[in-house]
C-alpha cells in the first residue's frame, strides 16, 4: 500500500461514517512509545494512604500511551504499527496482546524489564491513583536502532503518534528530533507527552498536540484558571505554527482548536470504571476522524466518544463501534469561534 493510495482511501465519501469500515484497514498509523508500561490495576475499597490496604482484585494490561493509542485504533479496524522500546524479560504480555489485536510489532527490544505502573482504583469513589515508574533506560545505540525502525515505518505510514514520558537519561531533544525528521518527510505527527521533552517537541512544530490541562500549564509555565486563560494559551501555540491543539480536561471535556475554529466539547455524565487511557483514546479517535476526512467538529466528537468508550473498561479496549456511534449523539459541542 503506498501513501497516495492511503490518502485516496481516507477521503472517499464512504469512509466518512463514524462506524468501522473496511477502508480503516488500509490506513497506516504508527505509534512510538519510548516508555511503555504494564498497567497493574489494583482495586482497593476505601483506599487510604499511610494505612494497610487490602486488594479486592487486580488486573495486568499492556499499556503506555502509544500502545494504548494503537490498541484503540486496532479495535476500530485500523491498520496500525507500534514501535519504541520494550524490555526482553517481560515481553510476552505485549507480544500476545499485539497478536490478539492484529497490531504490527516493530518494537526495539532492550535488556531488562519494562516498567509496571500501578493504578489504584478506589471503590466506591472510582478515583484512580497513578503510580508511574521511571522506566527502562536505553542506550544511544538502542536509539539509533529506533530511528532506523521509524525510518522504515515512514515508507508506508502517514501518521505518527509520539507519546508518553521518556525514561530518565533520555535526551530532552528526543521528540524534537523525531518531529523535525518526520515533518520533513511530510508525515503528520501527533505529540502527547509532558516535561522538557514535550516542550522541545512542541517547539519543533508537530501537526497536532494533546496536552491535558496540567500538561498545558506546565508547557506555558503558568496556571490557566478558566476557559479564557486556556484559549489564550492555545492561541499562542497556534500562532507558533501548531496545526491543531486539543486540551483535555477530564470530566469537563476538551477544547479543540484548528485554524480559526475553537470548539468546547462536553461529554455526558457517565459511569466510570477506569479513567486510565482516556487521553490516549481521545488521540486515537481524533486521528481516525482526520483519516476519515471529518471536519474538526466530527473529529472532536469521535475523539470524545472514544474517550468515553474506554471509561467503561479496565485495560486498553473499546466497546463495539455501534456503542461509540451511539454516544456521539450525547456529546455537546459549543462553538467558541468558527
Ligand atoms: N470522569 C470523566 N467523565 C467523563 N469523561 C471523561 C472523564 N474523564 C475523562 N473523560 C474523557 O476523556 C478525555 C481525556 O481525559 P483526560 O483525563 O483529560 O486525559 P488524560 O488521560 O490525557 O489526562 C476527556 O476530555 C473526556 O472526554
Ligand atoms: O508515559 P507516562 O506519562 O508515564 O504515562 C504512562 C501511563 O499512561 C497511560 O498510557 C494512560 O494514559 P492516559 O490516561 O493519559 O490516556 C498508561 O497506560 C500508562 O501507565
Amino acid at each position: 500500500m503506498d501513501n497516495r493510495e492511503t490518502m485516496d482511501t481516507e477521503t472517499s465519501a464512504d469512509t466518512r461514517a463514524t462506524g468501522a469500515s473496511d477502508a480503516d484497514a488500509t490506513v497506516r498509523v504508527a505509534t512510538v512509545t519510548l516508555n511503555p508500561a504494564i498497567d497493574q490495576t489494583i482495586s482497593i475499597p476505601n483506599f487510604a494512604a499511610g494505612q494497610v490496604n487490602r486488594v479486592e482484585w487486580e488486573q495486568a494490561d499492556p499499556g503506555g500511551k502509544g500502545v494504548n493509542v494503537a490498541a484503540f485504533l486496532a479495535d476500530f479496524g485500523c491498520a496500525v504499527s507500534v514501535t519504541g522500546f520494550l524490555g526482553t524479560d517481560n515481553i510476552e504480555i505485549f507480544r500476545n496482546f499485539f497478536a490478539e489485536k492484529g497490531i504490527a510489532d516493530r518494537f526495539v527490544t532492550v535488556p531488562g524489564r519494562t516498567r509496571a505502573n500501578v493504578k489504584i482504583l478506589d471503590t466506591p469513589s472510582k478515583r484512580i491513583t497513578d503510580i508511574n515508574l521511571p522506566g527502562l533506560a536505553f542506550s544511544a545505540e538502542n536509539l539509533t536502532w529506533l530511528r532506523g525502525a521509524i525510518d522504515t515505518l515512514s515508507i508506508d505510514h502517514d501518521w505518527f503518534v509520539l507519546s508518553g514520558s521518556t525514561p530518565s537519561g533520555t535526551p530532552d531533544t528526543v521528540y524534537a528530533d523525531m518531529v523535525a525528521d518526520l515533518g520533513g518527510r511530510g508525515k503528520k505527527v501527533v505529540l502527547d507527552a509532558s516535561g522538557p521533552a514535550f516542550a522541545q517537541g512542541v517547539a519543533a512544530l508537530p501537526h497536532a498536540i494533546k496536552p491535558n490541562l496540567e500538561e498545558l500549564e506546565e508547557l506555558v509555565g503558568r496556571e490557566l484558571p478558566d476557559e479564557a486563560a486556556i484559549l489564550t494559551a492555545i492561541e499562542e501555540l497556534i500562532d507558533r505554527g501548531i496545526g491543531c491543539v486539543v486540551v483535555s480536561m477530564g470530566a469537563d471535556g476538551a477544547i479543540f482548536a484548528e485554524g480559526t475554529t475553537r470548539l468546547a466539547v462536553r461529554p455526558p455524565a457517565v459511569i466510570v470504571r477506569s479513567t486510565v487511557g482516556a487521553g490516549d483514546a481521545m488521540v486515537a479517535g481524533f486521528i481516525l476522524g482526520k483519516l476519515r476526512g471529518l471536519d474538526l467538529e466530527g473529529c472532536a466528537k469521535l475523539a470524545t466518544a472514544f474517550s468515553l468508550g474506554t471509561l467503561t473498561t479496565v485495560g486498553p479496549h473499546l466497546p463495539p463501534p455501534e456503542t461509540i456511534e451511539k454516544s456521539i449523539g450525547e456529546i455537546d459541542v459549543r462553538v467558541i469561534a468558527r
